[in-house]
């Protein structure tokens, strides 16, 4: 049975403009084990699924079983299985981190947790705040608080929407470290996230949203294997002249160019020398999660080309033969995700 079973779940907002359909259809099982990310660009619809999850929004169509437990229809039962990290930072301000931990522990009827508790604040280098007011923390703080709050009640499925958005380096690497070995423990989790290096370190599976529909499912070894061609990267001061321009991924001084085959390279190289730019750490490398994630949201690259979604999932540590998928891969331009890593 898998962990998370999303059946064919649409979900339609109704706006002052009219009906607006976040969510097309999504068919997705997540196993039990499996450390899952869920990446999108910005309004692709990762949030309305986790919400839908947790049980605070109702699909228009579909369902969603946890552990077999009907979001909907066995909501206590399905919502105990699940520890909801959310993306924003919701808390109480009168109490202090260990009276909100425990206080969030009697809402699943969990009594008597103290040295887990402990343990957590340990673990998220809380301990020294633990009788600090909510008021007095910092955002990265309170997002540690969060992520203990979502983990009281040791739930076998951790679900992450967007955890180390504006969180620090230090706070990121004790998160994964928690994270990665309550994953070894056997916990599933569930992670969404704009940081793709993150999800290509962490996640053994990853599905792609793009206006609400799978685009993308596989293992992340597979995708990163399907991704075409190789990446011209370098740094450069100077301006790429315009036909490059238009091609590349510029992140302050680097700039990274895809290329089909080592011709490409070589054009891309003449045109530089032609425009006179002069180039530093020049390397050609393999196409990351980035490269991938781009070419799948375009509608380009041999990711995006297989022909059918495999919806099937492969337990951890059983890797399994699979292709890449893409729905139309039409329409939205990608919001590039470069600037935020
Ligand atoms: N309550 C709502 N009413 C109307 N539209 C909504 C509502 N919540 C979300 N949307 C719209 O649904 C789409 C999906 O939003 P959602 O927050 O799920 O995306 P996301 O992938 O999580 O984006 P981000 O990466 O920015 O967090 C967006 O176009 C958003 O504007």
């Amino acid at each position: 049975m898998p962990a998370v079973s999303f059946q064919a779940v649409s979900k339609t907002y109704q706006t002052p403009k009219g009906p607006f359909q976040a969510l097309r259809q999504v068919n997705l099982d997540i196993e039990e084990g499996e450390f899952f990310g869920l990446l999108g660009p910005n309004g692709a619809g990762k949030t309305t699924l986790i919400s839908i999850l947790a049980g605070l929004a109702r699909p228009t169509a579909g369902r969603v079983l946890v552990q077999g437990a009907d979001v909907q229809a066995e909501f206590a039962d399905a919502r105990r299985r699940l520890g909801v990290v959310p993306q924003e930072l919701v808390f109480d301000p009168f109490f202090n981190v260990r009276e909100s931990l425990r206080i969030q522990s009697g809402y699943f009827g969990v009594k008597h947790n103290d040295a887990w508790i402990d343990e957590l604040l340990h673990e998220l280098g809380l301990t020294d705040k633990a009788s600090a007011n909510m008021r007095q923390l910092s955002g990265g703080m309170k997002r540690r608080v969060l992520v203990a709050q979502a983990l009281v009640h040791k739930p076998p499925i951790i679900v992450l929407d967007e955890p180390t958005a504006g969180v620090d380096v230090e706070l990121r690497q004790t998160l994964w470290q928690f994270i990665a070995k309550l994953n070894k423990q056997g916990h599933t989790v569930l992670l969404t996230t704009h940081y793709l290096e993150e999800a290509e370190a962490l996640c053994g599976r990853i599905a792609m949203l793009k206006t609400g529909q799978v685009v993308a499912l596989d293992r992340t070894s597979n995708l990163l294997r399907s991704a075409s061609g190789s990446v011209l990267q370098f740094k450069t001061d100077q301006e790429l002249p315009p036909p490059l321009r238009a091609l590349a991924r510029v992140t302050g001084r680097i700039a990274q160019l895809p290329a089909h085959d080592a011709r490409e390279i070589e054009q891309h190289l003449a045109a530089l020398r032609t425009a006179g730019v002069e180039v530093h750490d020049m390397e050609i490398r393999r196409p990351d999660l980035e490269d991938v994630f781009l070419q799948v949201m375009s509608g380009t690259g041999s990711a995006s080309q297989s022909a059918e979604a495999d919806a099937s999932a492969a337990a951890p540590g059983r890797p399994q033969q699979g292709t890449a998928t893409v729905g139309d891969g039409q329409g939205t331009s990608v919001q590039s995700m470069g600037a935020q890593k």
